[in-house]
């Protein structure tokens, strides 16, 4: 990708949006191109195709989604499937009609079988029943990836898939019905400290386990993506590292500080035992990720709580959110 390439970032407020606007910038490329949801609401179609036509990028990078954690999943199951399949049919279609250079489709993890054997390589999707909780959001994950493949084999269109795994970092979403679980337990457990409560609910039985990767190695991988990766099949982003819910709560506890409690409420959703993605693929490609899980919380947790203290940050960066 050339500097002065006009490149779209779609959802670059977002977590994941905006960690690529900053690798962007960092990196040099000037001629970006953003709206707002306001602005551009991707599921309409004739606004999506007067964009494109107006704006005509280069490269494409679809970060826009309608996203939640496990709860938020389950209870919206019609907007979770009917607005990311319109964000994504909209986008990947103008791509197409527009002439777009290449484009990065943005899975989830959670688009492989439930019980898929561990790690979890690529072409094990498809191969088994997927979790209940999320399964219209991997469903239009899946129909995503595949309209992808379909541009490609149908009209030689260069558009790539990437299956990240659990992300967290900055401008993450810190609802508590909303959100993931990383982002959650570090508002649960700062403020459990911040009102000395005597302890901290935590969903489920605490034993699945999950992989987290920061936001900002994800971008990193992304560009890198774009850069040297030309091929149909997908490919997983992740650490190659996992551990269970509880041990994820102990490490978010010592580094918030808390010294209280902690009770599960079993009638919350586990969700998937497990999903760590094979990564050899991305390792093959020349990517490694940089920043270690305790070094991404503290990282986090600090410009988060420092934000909250000088009420800077939307509120969506808030811990108070
Ligand atoms: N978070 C994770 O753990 C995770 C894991 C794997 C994959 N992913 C994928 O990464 C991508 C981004 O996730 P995220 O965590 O960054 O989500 P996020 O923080 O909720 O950001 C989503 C973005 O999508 C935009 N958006 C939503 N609906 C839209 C609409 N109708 N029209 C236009 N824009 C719309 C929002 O724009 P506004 O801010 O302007 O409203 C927002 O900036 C998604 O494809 C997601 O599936 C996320
Ligand atoms: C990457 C995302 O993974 C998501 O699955 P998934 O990891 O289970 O989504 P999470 O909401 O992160 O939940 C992960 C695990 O953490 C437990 N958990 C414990 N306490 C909490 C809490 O306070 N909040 C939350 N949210 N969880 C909590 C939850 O029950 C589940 O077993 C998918 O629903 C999305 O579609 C997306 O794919």
């Amino acid at each position: 990708m050339e500097l002065s390439a006009r490149i779209y970032v779609a959802g670059h407020r977002g977590m994941v949006g905006s960690a690529l606007l900053r690798r962007l910038q960092q990196t040099g490329y000037h001629n970006l191109v953003v709206r707002t949801s306001q602005e551009l609401d991707l599921r309409n179609q004739a606004a999506v195709e007067a964009f494109f036509s107006l704006e005509r990028p280069d490269y494409v990078l679809l970060a826009a989604a309608k996203v939640g954690g496990i709860v938020a999943n389950n209870t919206y199951r019609a907007d979770f499937l009917y607005d990311n399949l319109m964000i994504q049919n909209n986008v990947i279609k103008q791509s197409h009609a527009h002439g777009v250079r290449k484009l990065l489709f943005l899975g989830s993890s959670c688009i492989y079988p439930k019980l898929a054997p561990q790690p979890i390589k690529e072409e094990y999707l498809l191969a088994g029943p997927l979790e209940f909780t999320n399964e219209p959001y991997a469903l239009a994950k899946i129909a995503g990836l595949k309209l992808c493949e379909a541009y490609r084999a149908q009209y030689g269109c260069n558009f790539i898939a990437a299956m990240p795994t659990n992300l967290y970092g900055p401008g993450d979403n810190y609802d508590l019905q909303t959100s993931h679980v990383l982002p959650a337990l570090m508002r649960k457990f700062h403020e459990a400290r911040e009102r000395n409560l005597k302890a901290v609910e935590i969903w489920g039985t605490g034993t699945p386990r999950r992989e987290f990767l920061h936001v900002d190695d994800l971008a990193k991988a992304c560009l890198h993506l774009m850069v040297h990766y030309n091929e149909a099949e997908p490919v997983n982003i992740g650490t190659g590292e996992d551990l269970t819910i509880k041990d994820l709560a102990m490490l978010i506890k010592e580094v918030t500080g808390y010294t209280g409690a902690i009770y599960y409420d079993i009638s919350k959703p586990d969700g998937t035992p497990r999903k760590l993605l094979d990564v050899s693929k991305m390792q093959a490609l020349g990517w490694h990720y940089s920043i270690g899980l305790r070094e991404g919380i503290e990282s986090v947790y600090t410009s988060t709580y420092t934000q909250m203290l000088t009420r800077k940050g939307s509120t969506k960066d808030s811990i108070t959110a």
